[in-house]
């Protein structure tokens, strides 16, 4: 319409590495706006003290235009403009003026948050690598252990035959004794989180066992000799030397797809036969821990007798099979879980 372009109102401020303008215009529109003056083609130019770098960063809010200027070099200007009289148009940003030293106030402040920032990172990366390298080295132990028991069985099994059976217990045990004391610790990293599994099939499957090891086998002699020894130490063993270095491979976050499946598939056949020949453990023990009267419950001399531990094993035989229904659902829940995500990461 023939009408020259005003010039908005423009106020300023620096910090070491930016200019910072802000134009006074209401619902701005390139280099229309609603200036002081209304609805106007707005314009206005500066020469700048010293080079500013080419791109430029601006936003409009409902009020003003915020445009933001990168300094060539990094510095403190003494005043905007190459020439000493500042523009009549030109004033302070006071909502974002800093002195130089107040700027470089700011920057210490922004420095301490990120080293901070990053300190903090660096202490949880810590926390997070040492419980990944002391779950590799509690890995590594049980599968040396594991391993260490499942080829000498089977090792003496090709070279004594049957024979070997009968002394599983003297020959294994103090291994045995050794792994199963120290899977207490998968108890603990249930409980405290550090691996993403239940409190209790991590419980029943630790206590279950040191059951038999300890009470079972370990304080009845006349078990030490029975070829049931070697069937249940032997299907303990063999789940072991797959489940430990998965999950040794799992602490770098790799797999081997085959170790996989056979640590979520073996199981299948070996939990209900480990079941089985423990619960053949506990039968042929009765009569033992009846004759012995071993950890036998004193009854009040009035009434004379004592109540077997047997009764307590009666006991633990049906609840041997709720562990064992327990534990096979959280199995083929974990399997479910583990192929699902794996086919769902493979589309
Ligand atoms: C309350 C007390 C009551 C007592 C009652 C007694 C009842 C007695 C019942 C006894 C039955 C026991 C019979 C049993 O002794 C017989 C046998 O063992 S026969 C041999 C066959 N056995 C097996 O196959 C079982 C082997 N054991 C297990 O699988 C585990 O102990 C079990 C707790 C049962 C299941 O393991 P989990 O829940 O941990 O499943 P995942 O392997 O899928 O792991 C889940 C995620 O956690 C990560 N994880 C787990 N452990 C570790 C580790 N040590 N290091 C690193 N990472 C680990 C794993 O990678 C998974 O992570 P993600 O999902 O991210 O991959």
């Amino acid at each position: 319409d023939g009408r020259m372009p005003l010039t908005p109102l423009v106020s300023w401020a620096q910090r070491h590495e930016e200019i910072y303008l802000r134009v006074e215009l209401t619902d701005a529109q390139v280099t229309q706006g609603h200036g002081a003056k209304g609805q106007n083609e707005y314009e206005f130019s500066l020469e700048f003290l010293l080079p500013v770098k080419s791109e430029v960063s601006h936003r409009s809010t409902q009020r003003h235009v915020n445009i933001t200027l990168q300094k060539e070099q990094r510095g403190w200007w003494e005043r905007l403009t190459r020439q000493e009289r500042k523009p009549v148009f030109l004033a302070p940003d006071f909502d974002r003026w800093l002195d130089e030293s107040d700027a470089e106030m700011e920057i210490r402040e922004k420095e301490e948050k990120k080293n901070k920032l990053k300190s903090q990172r660096h202490e949880e990366k810590g926390f997070v690598s040492l419980t990944t390298g002391m779950l590799f080295v509690y890995n590594l132990v049980q599968f040396l252990g594991f391993s260490w028991i499942f080829v000498n069985m089977t090792v003496r099994l090709f070279i004594f035959g049957r024979d070997s059976l009968y002394d599983t217990f003297h020959t294994i045990s103090e291994v045995m004794f050794f792994c199963q004391i120290l899977a207490a610790v998968e108890v603990l990293n249930a409980a405290f989180g550090v691996v993403r599994t239940g409190v209790i099939p991590t419980l029943i499957q630790v206590v279950g066992r040191n059951f038999i090891l300890f009470i079972i086998f370990g304080s009845v002699e006349e078990m030490h000799n029975q070829p049931v020894v070697f069937f249940v130490f032997y299907l303990w063993s063999a789940i072991e030397i797959f489940r430990y270095p998965f999950y040794m491979l799992g602490c770098f976050n790799t797999e081997w797809k085959t170790l996989t499946w056979l640590r979520y598939t073996i199981w299948i056949p070996l939990y209900p036969l480990g079941v089985v020949a423990e619960a053949v453990a506990v039968i042929q023990s009765i009569p033992i821990f009846d004759e012995t009267k071993l950890f036998s419950i004193p009854l009040p001399k009035a009434v004379g007798a004592s109540i077997s531990f047997s009764y307590v094993l009666h006991v633990y035989l049906v609840l041997m099979f709720l562990g064992l229904f327990i534990n096979f659902r959280h199995l083929h829940k974990q399997r479910k879980r583990r192929f699902r995500t794996k086919k769902r990461k493979a589309n």
